[in-house]
């Protein structure tokens, strides 16, 4: 069955969607694709115009809902969901979660959706998100009042590769993001499609509600489009691309190769650093604190301008879980101690410390993964040479049996079997190039 609709605005969606899809996915169409689907208005008109475009490229499409167990009526909504997939042909999941009642909970439930759905997805790597120019306009708006600069109102990416686990990367793909909510809501009234209204998205206790109703009274007015704030993210996403062009290059000029006792750290020449434009120099230690903490956003604007101030002085700093400081002409940063200090993780084959650290050994039973620490340090081997000092070595990776140190990179000789692997699951590559191509926080 497709579903047509007469309308002038629901045809120029559909080419618009299939345009979206093209650019995204390339020559080369997949077998099939996930469409992340909440039974709200923008991903069941995604789902529609997934489906009528299904029919022009016969790829197989897979539904999947997530209840989070936090409304009564969310469980009638996934039903919603499924029957129209079992009507339109489309395999569906409800996938559900609860919450542990730790963080912050409209962040803690977006984390648990995607991790979720990346193990549900399989081979599938595509996963359709339905943000659209109305989520990009409140996001920008939302991010102006924190003080964002040019990453923070970046619009989101049509296209963001998310390396969550340890399989295939899954891509999420945000067809919708150049159309109006209010559009997707007409085209799935002219095709009498259904969906549902999160009452949470009338509640005025949620700053997205606000900024929502906020862009809603100036459009209004005639003070603004929700498309010019829209419009200014996307072109704070191409200066921001720009300038982490820029950054890339300059860090390949003033970049230190990391000794393998430092994996995991970041060192840099700090007079090649201070010849830098400014903005530059921001990106670079944005990025920086990015790649070292693994942190998911970039730091706010107001500390790492603080931050970057300390350092051009010569001092040094906190920020975002990471310490940076001058060593010997170098900038270095590094794990912040008080970040990882309560960190304990059981030696268990491949098990994973700090999100970053894998044990690359077989490990006889009972030890115990921690940061180095102060303890750590003090049985080191005192007529060895240390590579690492101790401000740097006592964040590192290190096997405890009780509180005898059994092993620590960083403490190790040069050429000697490493203990862990330093990999970045979540949040970039391995290599320096690849921390510069941190997307902006909405990505
Ligand atoms: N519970 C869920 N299950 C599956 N996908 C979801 C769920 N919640 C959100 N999504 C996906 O993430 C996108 C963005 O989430 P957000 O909470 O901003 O949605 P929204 O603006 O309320 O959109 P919708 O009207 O589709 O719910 C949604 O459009 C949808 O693709």
């Amino acid at each position: 069955m497709t579903l047509r609709s007469e309308s002038p605005v629901g045809a120029s969606l559909d080419q618009r969607f299939a345009e979206a899809m093209g650019a995204a996915l390339g020559p080369d169409f997949p077998e099939s694709i996930a469409l992340a689907v909440s039974g709200g208005g923008d991903s069941m008109a995604m789902l529609t115009l997934a489906h009528n475009w299904t029919h022009v490229w016969g790829v197989r499409l897979r539904v999947v809902t997530v209840d989070h167990g936090l409304r009564p009526e969310a469980a009638a909504e996934a039903q919603m969901v499924a029957e129209t997939c079992a009507e339109l042909g489309w395999e569906h999941q409800t996938l559900r979660w609860h919450w542990d009642g730790q963080g912050n909970l409209m962040d803690a439930a977006r984390r648990a959706r995607l991790s979720l759905i990346d193990a549900w997805r399989g081979d599938t790597r595509d996963v359709l998100l339905a943000h659209t120019a109305d989520d990009v306009a409140e996001s920008f708006l939302m991010r102006l009042a924190r003080g964002a600069g040019v990453e923070g109102l970046s619009a989101m990416r049509p296209v963001r590769e998310v390396h969550a686990g340890q399989g295939t990367p899954m891509r999420i793909l945000r067809p919708c993001l150049d159309m109006r909510r209010a559009e997707l809501r007409h085209y799935l009234r002219v095709l009498q499609g259904q969906w549902v209204d999160d009452p949470s998205n009338d509640d005025e206790k949620y700053e997205r509600v606000r900024a929502r109703r906020l862009v809603a009274r100036l459009e209004a007015e005639g003070t603004l489009a929700g498309a010019d704030l829209s419009g200014a993210a996307a072109r704070m996403a191409r200066a921001s691309e720009a300038l982490r062009a820029r950054a890339a290059q300059v860090w390949g000029e003033i970049a230190v190769a990391p000794s393998p006792q430092r994996l995991g750290e970041l060192i840099c020449d700090q007079s090649g650093f201070q010849c830098v434009e400014r903005d530059t120099q921001l990106r670079l230690l944005s990025s920086a604190l990015r790649y070292v903490s693994g942190a998911e956003y970039p730091p706010r604007e107001a500390p790492l301008e603080a931050l970057l101030d300390r350092l051009l002085g010569g001092g040094g700093g906190t920020l975002h879980g990471c310490e940076a400081r001058i060593e010997r002409g170098c900038i270095a940063i590094f794990r912040e101690f008080a970040a990882v200090q309560e960190l304990r993780v059981p030696a268990v084959a491949a098990a994973l410390w700090d999100g970053r650290w894998r044990l690359a050994r077989d490990v006889p039973e009972g030890l115990i993964l921690r940061a180095l620490g102060e303890d750590g340090w003090a049985q080191r081997d005192r007529a060895a040479p240390q590579p690492v000092p101790f401000h740097a070595a006592r964040s590192a990776p290190a096997l405890f049996e009780g509180a005898r140190l059994v092993g620590c990179d960083a403490l190790q000789p040069t050429g000697e079997l490493p203990l862990f692997d330093f990999c970045l699951f979540g949040h970039g590559g391995q290599d320096f190039a690849a921390f510069l191509r941190y997307g902006p926080a909405s990505g």
